[in-house]
């Protein structure tokens, strides 16, 4: 089988401001105090993903898995490795990226199309199963400045699912769609995994990491902790205990998470 993704030592830094105004910059540095600090968001990560392959990506917040995505995606490069991918790359990696707010919901659906790399007559034909999959009704021609962020996750997730990629990207933005269409659209990606393609899935649901994925990655504040079979990544993470500290315990759909 033909490699997918290759991660070779990838590091990715980010700076943390402390202050937004110039006031505020000039007074911390006449009192000597810090402004800002680096951190490696992605640390020395390496990996090798085939093609075919469904990789569950999780992790605690601000762990990394988006930052990831974005690399994988090309949004971002690397500061140090090298990150390798195979084949057209489609997904939704954050709600509403892309998306112009003075535009409508089907002129955004056209320049989405268009910068994923779908062509005119491509999009002529899969127009009206996009606008099905969204199921938006007349808030299509609304502007996406004023949609939800279930409603700009289903435009863009619909387009997305609608583009034939060799790799998928699916970050947690399923979690603002309301349930019926958080089903539909695990239902896609099932569709997606079954055909062979690559889907790199981010969740922090243990039910569909599960049944989604067949190997999962852990990041731990920016480093892989874990790589290998779904259930001892979830029981790697603790997902799998109940949480003592808490009075009520919720079961992952009560949660209301993926699906
Ligand atoms: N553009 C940026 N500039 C500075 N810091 C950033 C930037 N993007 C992300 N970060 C920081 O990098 C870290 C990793 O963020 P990331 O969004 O990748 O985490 P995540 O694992 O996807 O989190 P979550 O589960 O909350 O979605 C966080 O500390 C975040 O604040």
């Amino acid at each position: 089988m033909a490699v997918s993704i290759v991660a070779e030592n990838i590091t990715k830094e980010f700076t943390l401001r402390y202050h937004r105004t110039f006031k505020e910059v000039t007074v911390a540095k006449a009192r000597g105090v810090k402004t800002s600090d680096k951190f490696n968001a992605i640390e020395d990560v390496s990996f090798k993903i085939e093609e075919g392959e469904s990789i569950g990506l999780m992790g605690l917040n601000g762990s990394g898995k988006s930052t990831l995505l974005k690399l994988i995606n090309g949004v971002m490069r690397p500061d140090e490795g090298t990150l390798l991918t195979r084949g057209r790359i489609a997904g939704l990696i954050a709600t509403g990226a892309g998306f112009h707010p003075q535009l409508s919901g089907s002129e955004n659906l056209v320049l989405n199309a268009a910068i994923l790399g779908m062509s005119e007559k491509e999009l002529k034909r899969k127009y009206d199963d996009i606008v099905a999959f969204a199921d938006l009704g007349r808030t299509l021609e609304a502007p996406v400045g004023h949609y939800s962020s279930g409603q700009r996750a289903r435009l863009g997730f619909a387009v997305a699912i609608h583009v034939d990629s060799d790799i998928f990207l699916a970050d947690e933005v399923l979690a603002v769609g309301d349930k019926p269409f958080r089903s539909k659209c695990m239902k896609k990606m099932l569709e997606i995994r079954d055909s062979g393609r690559t889907l790199v899935y981010v969740s922090h649901s243990p039910a569909s990491v599960e049944r989604m994925c067949s190997r999962v990655l852990v990041l731990e504040k920016g480093k892989l902790g874990f790589d290998g079979d779904p259930k001892a990544a979830i029981h790697y993470l603790e997902y799998d205990t109940p949480d003592t500290d808490n009075e009520v315990e919720l079961t992952d759909d009560e949660m209301g998470n993926d699906i």
